[in-house]
């Protein structure tokens, strides 16, 4: 069954609700949130007030009822000035990922789990046909890939299907609601600006209208309160729009709670034990994880540690394997929001952060399989990078992209397959995005006209047989790009990847990739060993205990994000190209599934940080602390003349503690500090006396034997 689709991703950025929806219509219309007094300026609205509230714990109720209740509010309330702004800025957060750069995707219906497996389209096939009353799912205008891929998540979790009925105009009839009840209701009060941006969040995700999100909202914001970002913009916003990202991409309210809650261990007052006696050990020990990620990558940026590629891996994997993938998600959030948000920054410190994030936070938002995510951050790193490229790429871009296109061909392609009776599971479009298109220019040394896949199409069937009568379609419908034609079914990648590739001239005289594969193909290219993202990463020779890692986060956030959905029709198609079992247990034969047991016997990655140089060590399993000291030793005795092992004058400290007992074991992700045990510039003319009575000793020895005399004329 196909899903009404198109009015959502026309939708302008600021809003995911579908079109008939209350919330879509009201998102556009001009705002205004303010509930108390009026103020002309968003400093003004945002200015924190003096005294600070204790937690409010319990008897919480939700601002606004449900988000067509929020949406009547924003539609009462009227327009003031700096509220727009304050919006745009909001919306802006959203928005990127244009069509135009940052790649689109095409698509029909699409589970929560192929949401984070690239782009999936039009799903049909002439055994089921797809509904004439259904509208065709467009990624276009400036937000194109990013909402569609919010409207796949979404998909799960707000009712958008026009032929389900009434919903929406059930949905007016809630938006009678007494607005004030609402707001002191359990002895519960919103600062003017705080509610604005709740109610911001409400239009956009309906899990921000639960009592438990709203309770992680308002400590989050007497956590921050006073804190102003570089923008001049509340702290808040920041921590609720990393929520937001969580929301629309179908995390569930523990995720998105923890989200709001990212920053208040490490910028704010709060401690582990606070919250997790108001939110529960699920809550808090994700805010422990994020904090710890965020030292981790603070560490390795001033460290320039991830520049180097052996290292950079080893934080990948760390990352993935000491935190519940869940934080890691949270930071990824966190990371792009600021991304989003880099602007205010000085120079310096923009390529700063976008070296970091395209060394750290794309590849594992790439290694995680959000797609959106990645193309965001890497677009984003690239602008702030290489801001003259970028600038000349775009505008070429800007002229050549034609989302249209691929809507077309996507619509003649399922019509000739209809017409010859070739069923199929999935058809999908994307146009590939900007920094896609640098980098392979760069690696290939090509120029954009040399590029052919900056529009493709994916066509996913049943049987082989079919991938060539497909392809006969394919050449019937579009004049074929001569030399473009790979066969990696008869000759399959050596990774195993298999698909038929093919280059045709499209509407416009536009090359257009075509790429068709059985559905089993798919899931190889997509979790086997011909995993996308290990294809991405130009690297197949990753450790069994790498592979592991990342399939089993990967696991984790597409459960994640599968298991609150509660709703089988989301799900429905998309079982075709998904994997075969379920997280967290696989089948025993599952072919594209590891094993998750690499936690006990896999390598440990650890942080060393010696003489103010960090490393990113790599163990066995089991492995102490004293093996550490061990390695450490050895390096320095290495490096040094001295011939005693310097691992006693090392004091050790672990996670920032004193080692009580160096037989403990090294976990994923500890940091290790070796401080001499005497300060540097003592130790050196220790161990330079040392060194001279060691040599004196074996000079005494040696040539005691010999020549005494000869040996006195050395002393002097
Ligand atoms: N998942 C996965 N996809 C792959 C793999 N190899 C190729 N692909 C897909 O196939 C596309 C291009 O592969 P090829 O046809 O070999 O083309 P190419 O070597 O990049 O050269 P061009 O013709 O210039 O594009 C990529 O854009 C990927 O989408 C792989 O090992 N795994
Ligand atoms: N022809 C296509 N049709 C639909 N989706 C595609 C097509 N080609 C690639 N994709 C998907 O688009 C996403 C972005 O891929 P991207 O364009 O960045 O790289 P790529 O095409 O896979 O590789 P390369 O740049 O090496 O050719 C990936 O999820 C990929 O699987």
């Amino acid at each position: 069954m196909a899903v009404s689709t198109i009015a959502l991703y026309a939708s302008p950025p600021s809003s995911v609700c579908s079109t008939p929806h209350p919330c879509q219509i009201n998102a556009h219309a001009s705002y205004d949130f303010e509930l108390g007094s009026r103020s002309s300026s968003p400093a003004a609205s945002t200015a924190p007030p003096s005294t600070v509230q204790k937690p409010v714990m319990g008897g919480l109720s939700c601002l606004f009822s449900s988000p067509a209740a929020a949406v009547k509010h924003a539609a009462l309330s009227s327009n003031f000035n700096g509220e727009e702004d304050d919006l745009k800025e909001l919306g802006s957060s959203f928005s990127y990922s244009p069509s135009k750069f940052g790649g689109s995707s095409w698509k029909r219906d699409q589970s929560p789990v192929s949401v984070f497996h690239g782009p999936v389209s039009c799903s049909g096939s002439s055994r089921s046909p797809i509904s004439s009353t259904s509208v065709r799912s467009i990624r276009g205008g400036t937000s194109g890939l990013f909402h569609g891929f919010v409207r796949n998540a979404l998909g799960s979790c707000l009712d958008y299907d026009l032929d389900a009925g009434d919903s929406s105009a059930a949905l007016v009839d809630e938006l009678t609601f007494n607005l004030e009840d609402n707001l002191v209701e359990g002895g519960f009060h919103f600062e003017p600006y705080a509610r604005k941006l709740l109610l911001g969040a409400q239009l956009r995700h309906k899990i921000f209208c639960e009592e438990f999100v709203i309770k992680a909202f308002c400590e989050a914001e007497k956590a921050h309160r006073g804190q102003m970002r570089a923008s001049g913009d509340p702290y808040l916003q920041h921590c609720l729009e990393t929520a937001v990202l969580l929301a629309l991409i179908g995390a569930n309210s523990t995720v998105v709670a923890a989200g709001l809650l990212h920053d208040t261990l490490d910028d704010a007052f709060l401690t582990y034990d606070y919250i997790c006696g108001a939110f529960g050990a699920g809550v808090a020990d994700l805010v422990e994880g994020v904090s710890k990620l965020s030292h981790l990558s603070k560490l390795a940026r001033e460290n320039n540690t991830a520049c180097k590629s052996v290292e950079a891996d080893r934080l990948h994997t760390m990352f993935l394997a000491m935190a519940d993938a869940r934080a890691v998600l949270i930071k990824l959030a966190d990371r792009l929001h600021n991304m989003m948000t880099l602007d205010a920054l000085p120079v310096t410190k923009r390529q700063r952060f976008a070296k970091e994030t395209l060394e750290i936070f794309a590849p594992l938002a790439n290694r995680l399989g959000i797609s959106s995510w990645k193309e965001q951050l890497e677009n984003l790193c690239f602008k702030h990078l290489n801001p003259s490229q970028h600038e000349e790429l775009s505008s070429k871009l800007v002229e050549s992209y034609d989302d249209a296109m691929i809507t077309c061909a996507i619509e003649r392609l399922e019509q000739a397959l209809k017409d010859e009776g070739i069923s199929y599971n999935v058809i999908s479009g994307r146009h590939k995005s900007l920094y896609s298109v640098y980098c392979k220019m760069l690696k290939k040394k090509l120029t954009i006209d040399d590029i052919h896949d900056i529009y493709g199409l994916r066509l996913i069937v049943d049987k082989e047989e079919d991938c060539y009568k497909a392809l006969t379609t394919v050449h019937r419908l579009w004049s074929e790009v001569p030399g473009k034609l790979k066969d990696y079914i008869c000759r399959p990648k050596f990774n195993g990847y298999q698909s038929l590739h093919t280059v045709v001239m499209a509407e416009g005289n536009v090359p257009l990739e075509v790429q068709i594969r059985t559905k089993d193909m798919h899931l190889q290219a997509e979790f086997g060993f011909a995993a996308h993202w290990r294809y991405k990463e130009d690297d197949c020779q990753h450790s069994s205990f790498v592979l592991q890692m990342v399939e089993w986060a990967r696991w984790v956030v597409t459960w994640q994000c599968e298991a609150m959905s509660g709703d089988c029709s989301s799900v429905r198609y998309a079982d075709s190209v998904k994997p075969p079992c379920k997280f967290p247990s696989h089948a025993a034969d599952c072919p594209y599934s590891y094993r998750p047991d690499c936690g006990q016997n896999g390598p440990v990655f650890v942080i060393m940080i010696e003489n103010d140089k960090m490393s990113v060590q790599e163990f066995s399993a089991n492995s102490t602390i004293l093996d550490l000291l061990e390695r450490a030793g050895r390096a320095s005795s290495r490096l040094t003349t001295y011939r005693f092992p310097l691992k006693e004058e090392l004091r050790p400290r672990l996670n920032h503690k004193p080692v009580s007992d160096p037989k403990s074991k090294l976990k994923m992700g500890d940091v290790i500090e070796l401080t001499p045990a005497i300060p540097d510039k003592y130790l050196t003319e220790y161990r330079e006396e040392i060194q001279r009575m060691y040599d004196r000793g074996l000079t005494v020895s040696t040539m005691g034997t010999s020549s005494s005399s000869t040996m006195v004329g050395s002393r002097s």
